[in-house]
């Protein structure tokens, strides 16, 4: 069966620097798969390359067996690739419905002065509305997106990454900066969403990779040192030593 993204001998210099050192990996259709790394390790770059931010130094990204050399980023969101961002990205003054909206809008393809045209389109507002609802902000709908709470404010960059109907899911750190409470809140939403999907996420939270992901990439100075399932990861000693051992102790 083909991988939904596979990565091969991918490497990323930045001058002299190589960041990304020869990335093998194969990730499957429906898995959850997280990868973590310490500070630096190359985890955003890694994002960067596969959704075609960051042109690659060599080797080789593709989606669904498709080589994705060459394409940018609004054609890989197209061929059903969609993430998220390190640092929330929504519009504030937009209402969250119309943040949704907008996002549907531009994953069918419409240019934004149609804008006006298309905004009685039933189609693209059930869609919205589904989606809110399925984001949990319904009632908050008509609000402008700058006044939710901070978790919030996640859970709505959730529902504009699935918005287009992308069936692979980049999420980087979706619980950064949160409560546990909120942590909790965001993974449950994040299970909801991602059902039947592929999701890769760059997480640092080990409590929510472990309890949320199938398989667990580690990332250390620009290489994997481990993949596997995350209870054969965390004995792995390579890992200990690399990473995790201080990751979890951190954690107590
Ligand atoms: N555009 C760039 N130009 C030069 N160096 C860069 C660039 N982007 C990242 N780097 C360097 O690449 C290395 C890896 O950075 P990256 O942000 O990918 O790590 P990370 O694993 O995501 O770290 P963190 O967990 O802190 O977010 C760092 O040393 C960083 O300074």
């Amino acid at each position: 069966m083909t991988a939904a993204l596979e990565l091969e001998g991918l490497r990323k210099s930045f001058g002299k620097t190589e960041i990304i050192r020869g990335v093998d990996l194969s990730i499957g259709k429906g898995e959850r798969h997280a990868i973590i790394g310490p500070n630096g390790a190359g985890k955003s770059t890694l994002f960067n390359l596969i959704t075609g931010r960051f042109p690659q130094t060599s080797g080789h990204v593709r989606l669904h067996g498709h080589d994705l050399a060459g394409k940018a980023p609004f054609e890989i969101n197209r061929m059903g690739l969609s993430r998220s961002f390190q640092i929330t990205n929504i519009f504030p003054k937009m209402t969250v419905f119309e943040n949704v909206r907008c996002s549907l809008l531009w994953s069918m393809g419409y240019k934004y002065s149609f804008w006006n045209m298309v905004s009685k389109s039933r189609a693209l507002n059930e869609g919205a509305e589904e989606i809110l609802e399925q984001i949990n902000l319904t009632s908050r709908r008509d609000l402008p997106a700058g006044v939710l709470s901070y978790a919030e404010q996640r859970a709505l960059e959730i529902g504009i990454t699935i918005a287009g109907g992308a069936d692979v899911i980049m999420l980087d750190e979706p619980t950064a900066g949160m409560s546990n409470t909120e942590t909790d809140y965001i993974v449950g939403l994040i299970e909801k969403v991602t059902e039947g999907k592929t999701l890769i996420m760059v997480e640092h939270d080990m409590g929510v990779v472990f309890g949320l992901c199938d398989r667990i990439s580690v990332l250390v100075y620009g290489e994997i040192v481990a993949t596997g399932e995350p209870e054969a990861v965390r004995a792995d000693q390579a890992v200990q030593e690399a990473y995790l051992g201080a990751a979890l102790e951190a954690e107590h």
